[in-house]
């Protein structure tokens, strides 16, 4: 195990100057709200990629979140840039937060499992070349448990100036899309994680003290920098565990007439459970959860615990399952064919408030009806025709929808695979906006009209009133109204 030496000259000053590398779903939120609650602090996020960083110092901002627009430009052009001019920003900065990519490896060792570091290894390679003083370089991105030892190692190998030192800490991110400004605002908690060593507290404390801004300090924790790196993938392989769990007890309600939703609230009430997390639907999807169990599964594997690595992997099984298993029920309850059939898809981003599609399930439900020579109309109020057709690829005989009338006019079925609230009854999506209008939904479609649930979010005794056969995750309706 290589030794990590002491930095012989740490610094203890507050942080004036923070880089920000990767302007995405992480690294744009995050240093927004740090730039807004710390004016004192200038706050540069970079990028390589032109269009990004155009989009984010525009009127349309390149990702959609619930109260960071006002943010972004209540500060930016005062302590908050976004820019392309990569080494001006990590020249200046006492403080740099690597937010880069680590999607899974496609080709390779451990393709299909392993993290690609590529992105944090350019980026820690650009630092070490350009820092003309010491700098504290922050994991942000979620990596596998130990890439601060590659970090270190390439720092120390390749930068050129004798008396510039960095410390490494591991900071990584919790917030979930669609509420990621919440999230920062109030975060469960911060985690720092730094090597035991003089050097390593003193920048721990120092970003510490960046977050004590908004943040209370009994939320701020710290710990080792091995813990902090593996907390991060432990938390989300938890999250979706309990996710395949609710999916794998849905499945047993759809056959035996329990209905899942009044299962999740009589487990969540026992308090060593909770509450949260048990939403059953069409198991998980965004760019974080599996990526980060073929991670923990990989890592299990390099160090032959095979049982591990099985136990996770059932997770991803469970998951890919719930959301073949919910094509195969619409295609078996409409007749067993749904070719040239009209099947409007009400959403496609991977859950409400977020325009983010990455392994949304929609896609796979969309591929799935497709194949089967369904006339697939998709509507989404944030996702993109240009976005759908990126991720159905080849499956590009879609039709984008603007509305959910014009989506469900003259259908045979309604699939519902995003929880947006404009979707809900009025009384639980707390809006005031005018719900689907759903007799005359009716009134437009073919008959039998179907609607397939796969949220749980609509009031199925309504819709049978109206008319509607309706299948719901989790709950055995549909085979009752048939029998
Ligand atoms: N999306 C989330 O909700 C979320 C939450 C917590 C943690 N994470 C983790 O945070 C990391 C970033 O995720 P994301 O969703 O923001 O990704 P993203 O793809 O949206 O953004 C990453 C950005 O980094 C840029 N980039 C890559 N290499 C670069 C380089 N050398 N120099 C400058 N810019 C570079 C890319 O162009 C891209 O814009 C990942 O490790 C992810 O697992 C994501
Ligand atoms: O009860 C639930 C909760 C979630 N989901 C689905 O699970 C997926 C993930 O949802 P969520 O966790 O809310 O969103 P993410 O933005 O993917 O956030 C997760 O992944 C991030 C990236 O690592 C972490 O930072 C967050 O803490 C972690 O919640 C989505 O498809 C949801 O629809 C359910 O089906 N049922």
């Amino acid at each position: 195990m290589p030794l990590f030496f002491e930095n012989p000259s740490p610094r203890s000053e507050p942080i004036q100057s923070i880089c920000c590398i990767g302007a995405g779903y992480v690294g744009g939120p995050t240093c927004a709200v740090l730039a807004w609650k710390c004016p004192n602090i200038c706050v540069t996020i970079v990028d390589i990629s032109q269009e990004r960083i155009d989009a984010w110092n525009s009127d349309e901002l390149p990702i959609f979140e619930p109260g960071l627009e006002e943010i972004v430009k209540s500060r930016r052009g005062k302590n908050l840039f976004f820019s392309t001019d990569i080494d001006a920003a990590i020249i200046a900065a006492d403080l740099v937060f690597v937010s880069v990519n680590t999607p899974t490896k496609t080709r390779g060792v451990g393709a299909g499992y392993a993290a690609d570091l590529q992105y944090v290894e350019a980026a820690t390679r650009r630092i070490a070349l350009l820092s003309t003083k010491s700098k504290i370089i922050v994991e942000k991105s979620t990596v596998p448990c130990r890439t601060a030892e590659s970090m270190r190692a390439i720092l120390d190998a390749t930068s050129p100036r004798p008396g510039v030192h960095f410390d490494i800490l591991s900071n990584p991110e919790f917030l979930a899309e669609g509420t990621a400004v919440q999230d920062l605002l109030k975060p469960d908690r911060i985690l720092i994680g730094a090597l035991n060593t003089k050097s390593g507290k003193l920048a721990q404390d120092r970003l510490a003290n960046v977050y004590a801004t908004w943040v209370e300090r009994s939320a701020i924790i710290t710990t080792g920098l091995w813990s902090s790196e593996l907390t991060k993938l432990a938390a989300n392989a938890l999250l979706a565990q309990r996710i395949s769990s609710i999916s794998s007890l849905a499945a047993i309600c759809e056959k035996t007439g329990a209905e899942i939703d009044e299962v999740a609230r009589g487990c969540g009430k026992d308090s060593r459970l909770g509450p949260h997390f048990l939403k059953a639907g069409l198991g998980f999807g965004g760019s974080c959860f599996q990526k980060d169990i073929f991670n923990l599964i990989y890592l299990a594997e390099t160090f032959s615990l095979q049982p591990v690595a099985d136990y996770w992997r059932q997770v991803l099984v469970m998951n890919e399952w719930t959301k073949a298993s919910f094509s195969r029920t619409i295609i078996r309850h409409m007749f067993s064919t749904v070719s040239n059939k009209k099947i409007a898809l009400l959403g496609f981003a991977f859950k409400k408030d977020t325009g983010d599609t990455r392994e949304s399930p929609a896609i796979s439900i969309a591929r799935d009806l497709l194949v089967e020579g369904a006339e697939v109309y998709i509507y989404d109020p944030k996702v993109s025709e240009r976005n759908m057709r990126q991720c159905l690829g080849a499956f590009s005989n879609f039709h984008f929808s603007s509305s959910v009338e014009a989506a469900a006019l003259n259908a045979s079925a309604v699939v519902v695979a995003t929880d947006w609230d404009e979707f809900k009854p009025s009384s639980s999506s707390g809006k005031t906006a005018a719900a689907i209008d759903w007799t005359s939904i009716y009134a437009n479609m073919n008959r039998p009209a179907f609607v397939f649930d796969g949220r749980g979010i609509l009031d199925t005794a309504a819709l049978q009133n109206i008319g509607f056969k309706v299948h719901t995750v989790g709950r055995g309706n549909l085979v009752d109204t048939l029998s």
